[in-house]
């Protein structure tokens, strides 16, 4: 537990500066913690690895590798040396390579989804779930109903890849999707 409230300290020092995308530009770390919740409390998952890993799963792609922040390579190294190889390993399976265009990011992650370790596909369960969840209460202000069904569309694709790794997770994941924009 120690471990997962440092991970979620951690998170809370690295996006402190950054917001959502909804009107109300709300904090960014509200939905790290949001994929920590739905794990632990909704979910029932214990395995101090995947929480750590939920709590930090943006650390990378939001934190690192832009001009004044760390380095890709540096970050990882700091996630390394404080929350452990396991850790690392899971939060590099769900981070997706900034450099490419974003076409080919989400193409990759409905390639990748079943391919991944087991604890990254209960993060991405919980991450596509808290981004529904989103989308269906406080939408993006700039966001038409078309990209908001375009998000859904894309995320139950991504899920339909690792089904079975989870059927708690899925049900709740089902149950943010039935909330798809007409
Ligand atoms: N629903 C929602 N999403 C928000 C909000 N603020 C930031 N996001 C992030 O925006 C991304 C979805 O927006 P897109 O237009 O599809 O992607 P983009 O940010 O890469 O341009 C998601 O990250 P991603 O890495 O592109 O996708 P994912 O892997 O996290 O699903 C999501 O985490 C918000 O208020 N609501």
């Amino acid at each position: 537990m120690t471990r997962v409230i440092d991970a979620i300290g951690f998170a809370a020092h690295a996006h402190r500066m950054q917001r959502r995308k909804d009107k109300e530009e709300t904090p960014y770390i509200n939905h790290p913690v949001a994929l920590v919740q739905i794990l632990a409390v909704e979910a029932g998952i214990d395995d101090a690895d995947v929480l750590c890993a939920a709590a930090l799963h943006d650390y990378l792609e939001d934190c690192c590798g832009e001009q004044g922040q760390l380095s890709l390579e540096a970050g990882r190294q700091l996630l390394h040396e404080r929350f452990g190889a396991p850790v690392l390993a899971l939060v590099d399976a769900v981070t997706d390579d900034k450099s490419l265009p974003k076409a080919e990011r989400k193409r990759r992650q409905v390639e990748h989804a079943g391919h991944v370790p087991h604890g990254a596909k209960l993060i991405k369960l919980a991450d596509k779930t808290a981004n529904l969840r989103d989308l269906a209460d406080f939408p993006p202000a700039d966001w038409p109903a078309f990209r908001r069904r375009d998000y859904f569309d894309w995320a139950a694709l991504v899920i339909t890849q690792l089904r079975g790794a989870h059927p708690q997770l899925e049900a709740l994941f089902d149950q943010a999707h039935a909330r798809r924009p007409d």
